[in-house]
């Protein structure tokens, strides 16, 4: 069933001017955004615009120097950093990296890695683990610990195209099936998940906010990134209804997992993404197929862009 995100319903978190002030300069002013129950935030902006920062001040990571940050009384979160503190160097089995930093028993390791399609994995050693796995890993251990609110940071990094689709997918079906909000950073500034709710554009302060098609069209993000990036805000808009978990189950828009499609599934495949970052103007060719499916559909174009600044 799908839970519904209500906008009347109480925010999980609320930030009002809220500002980090370190070593002397303020690394994030006035930042105004809340994430209600079943709603995605979606914040993006250049590198050190404080996305992570404001992310931070928003679960009690990093403490507001000005400000109001409320949060729900005995909120839930659950966190994917960025950059984990592991020593590399110690193996280390995706079963135990579950339970560092939460004690799970047994059966709730295997239900979380089962929900996002990577049980077969439980006892392979995490360094051995594909980009699309390790983040995966990282979401079940945040959503083992049955959050509220689902922090993502850049949950799509060292993942192909076709991995960053299906991860978005996986994301909205936990979603649609936990109900949780949802705040999550992007790590690319001109793609964000159609399903976003709100964009937050950060540059050191809130640049512009709204739907991914409003802030696309708004004169401060056109100032930011050039005419030519708000031409191709492009937004990951897809219907099909079913993702391919990597253990070749299929995870349903409603959360459910069976062995296979249903018959009348809307099908995708992800082959022939070309997807390359240079610095600058880079140039992406993505390309989305359907075979059997016309509903299913994908809204990334061929984009070209300059990057100011
Ligand atoms: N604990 C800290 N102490 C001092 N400066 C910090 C701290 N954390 C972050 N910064 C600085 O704050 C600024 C914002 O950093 P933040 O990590 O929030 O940016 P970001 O938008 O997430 O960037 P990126 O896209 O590169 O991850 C940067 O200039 C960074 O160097």
């Amino acid at each position: 069933m799908n839970a519904m995100k209500s906008r009347e319903a109480a925010p999980l978190v609320s930030l009002t001017g809220a500002g980090v002030y370190r070593n002397g300069r303020w690394l994030v002013r006035g930042v105004d955004f809340s994430v209600r129950p079943g709603e995605i935030v979606t914040l993006i902006g250049p590198n050190g615009s404080g996305k992570s920062t404001s992310a931070k001040m928003a679960i009690g990571v990093l403490k507001a120097d000005e400000g109001r940050v409320e949060r729900k009384p005995g909120l839930r979160v659950g966190y994917v950093p960025q950059r984990l503190s592991v020593d590399w160097t110690m193996p280390l089995t995706v079963r135990r990296l579950m339970t560092l930093t939460a004690p799970l028993s047994a059966e709730e390791v295997k239900a979380a890695l089962d929900a996002v399609g990577i049980a077969h994995l439980a006892g392979a050693e995490v360094q051995h683990l594909s980009g699309g796995e390790f983040q995966r890993a990282l979401l079940a251990r945040a959503m083992a610990r049955k959050p509220d609110i689902l922090v993502l940071d850049e949950p799509v990094q060292g993942v192909d195209f076709s991995g960053e689709i299906a991860l978005y997918d996986l994301i909205t079906s936990i979603r649609n099936s936990t109900g949780c909000g949802i705040l999550l950073i992007s790590h690319d500034l001109h793609v964000v998940m159609a399903e976003t709710d709100t964009v937050i554009c950060l540059n050191g302060h809130v640049c512009c906010r709204g739907t991914p098609a409003a802030v696309s069209q708004s004169p401060e993000y056109m100032r930011l990134f050039g005419a030519k990036a708000a031409q191709t805000l492009a937004v990951y808009s897809h219907d099909h209804d079913h993702t391919h978990l990597p253990d070749g189950r299929v995870l349903h828009a409603d959360g459910s997992v069976t062995d296979h499609c249903h018959p009348d599934d809307g099908h995708h495949d992800h082959d022939d993404h070309g997807h390359s970052h240079q610095d600058h103007d880079h140039h992406h060719g993505h390309e989305h197929h359907h075979h059997h499916d016309a509903a299913t559909s994908v809204a990334l174009k061929d984009r070209k862009h300059d990057h100011a600044g």
